[in-house]
């Protein structure tokens, strides 16, 4: 048991998938997965392992924010020998081709965030999925038919940002979109020696303000999740 999670060793398999909504993994484990059991349920941090079309996997909510996923994270890798995490979230657009509800597997993430400072290292880091991860990511969505934008997104420390034509800056230099953890969520698996993903769906725009009803974003995400289970078959 850690701090933030009641599991004990062994009842969380080794590859999670990670919403940042903890109802989110829940609604994946009542929906997508059989023989179901809650491991976790500290601050309401909902986690489940269950099997996928007869492969066990687990499925728990990050939180939102790098310190909220490096927390979870760390926990899964060091603690429960968790090997792969997939993270399944939303994302704002900065790509003018990316329209709503369109997938974007994160290969590598931009940060304002001081994550790699505890790093002490003498330059920058890269943040990068693995290689492995995103190949079977792709395949399984060339395998669906469904489009995917593969590229590089920026994980902001701020939701609302003071500087309203910051992202611009972003777009200029080819991020395809914002969230909030892939970065803490890649330097955690770089520094541990394990493996991480991010799969997102399009849920705004920053250059069209368009609204999207539950029912839709229900089942765009039901695509991304469906591309990342599938993936975890091949
Ligand atoms: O939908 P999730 O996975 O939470 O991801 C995005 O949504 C949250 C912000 O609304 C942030 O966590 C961001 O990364
Ligand atoms: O972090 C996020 C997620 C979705 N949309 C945004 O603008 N930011």
């Amino acid at each position: 048991m850690t701090p933030h999670n009641e599991a004990n060793r062994g009842d969380i398999k080794k590859t999670v998938l990670m919403p940042g909504d903890p109802l989110r993994a829940k609604y994946i484990a009542e929906n997508f997965l059989t023989d179901v059991k809650q491991f976790n349920a500290v601050r309401n941090m909902l986690g489940f392992s269950g099997k996928y079309k007869g492969k066990e996997l687990s499925v728990m909510g990050s939180g939102m924010g790098i310190p909220s996923i490096g927390i979870y994270a760390h926990e899964l890798y060091e603690k429960y020998d968790v090997e792969n995490i997939i993270r399944v979230g939303s994302c704002g657009a900065y790509n003018k081709d990316l329209k709503l509800f369109d997938l974007v597997i994160a290969m590598g993430a931009s940060s304002d965030s001081n994550f790699a400072h505890q790093f002490n290292l003498p330059g920058t880091i890269s943040a990068i999925c693995d290689f492995d991860l995103l190949r079977k990511a792709v395949i399984s969505a060339e395998k669906l038919d469904m489009n995917v934008k593969v590229g590089n997104v920026f994980s902001s420390d701020v939701f609302y940002n003071n500087n309203e034509d910051e992202w611009k800056r972003w777009e200029d230099m080819g991020i395809l979109a914002v969230e909030m953890e892939s970065y803490g969520l890649y330097l955690t698996a770089q520094k541990l020696g394990k493996k991480a993903l991010t799969i997102l769906t399009v849920s705004d725009s920053f250059h069209m303000k368009e609204q999207t009803t539950p029912k839709e974003r229900e089942k765009s995400f039901n695509d991304m999740i469906l591309v990342a289970l599938e993936s975890c078959l091949i």
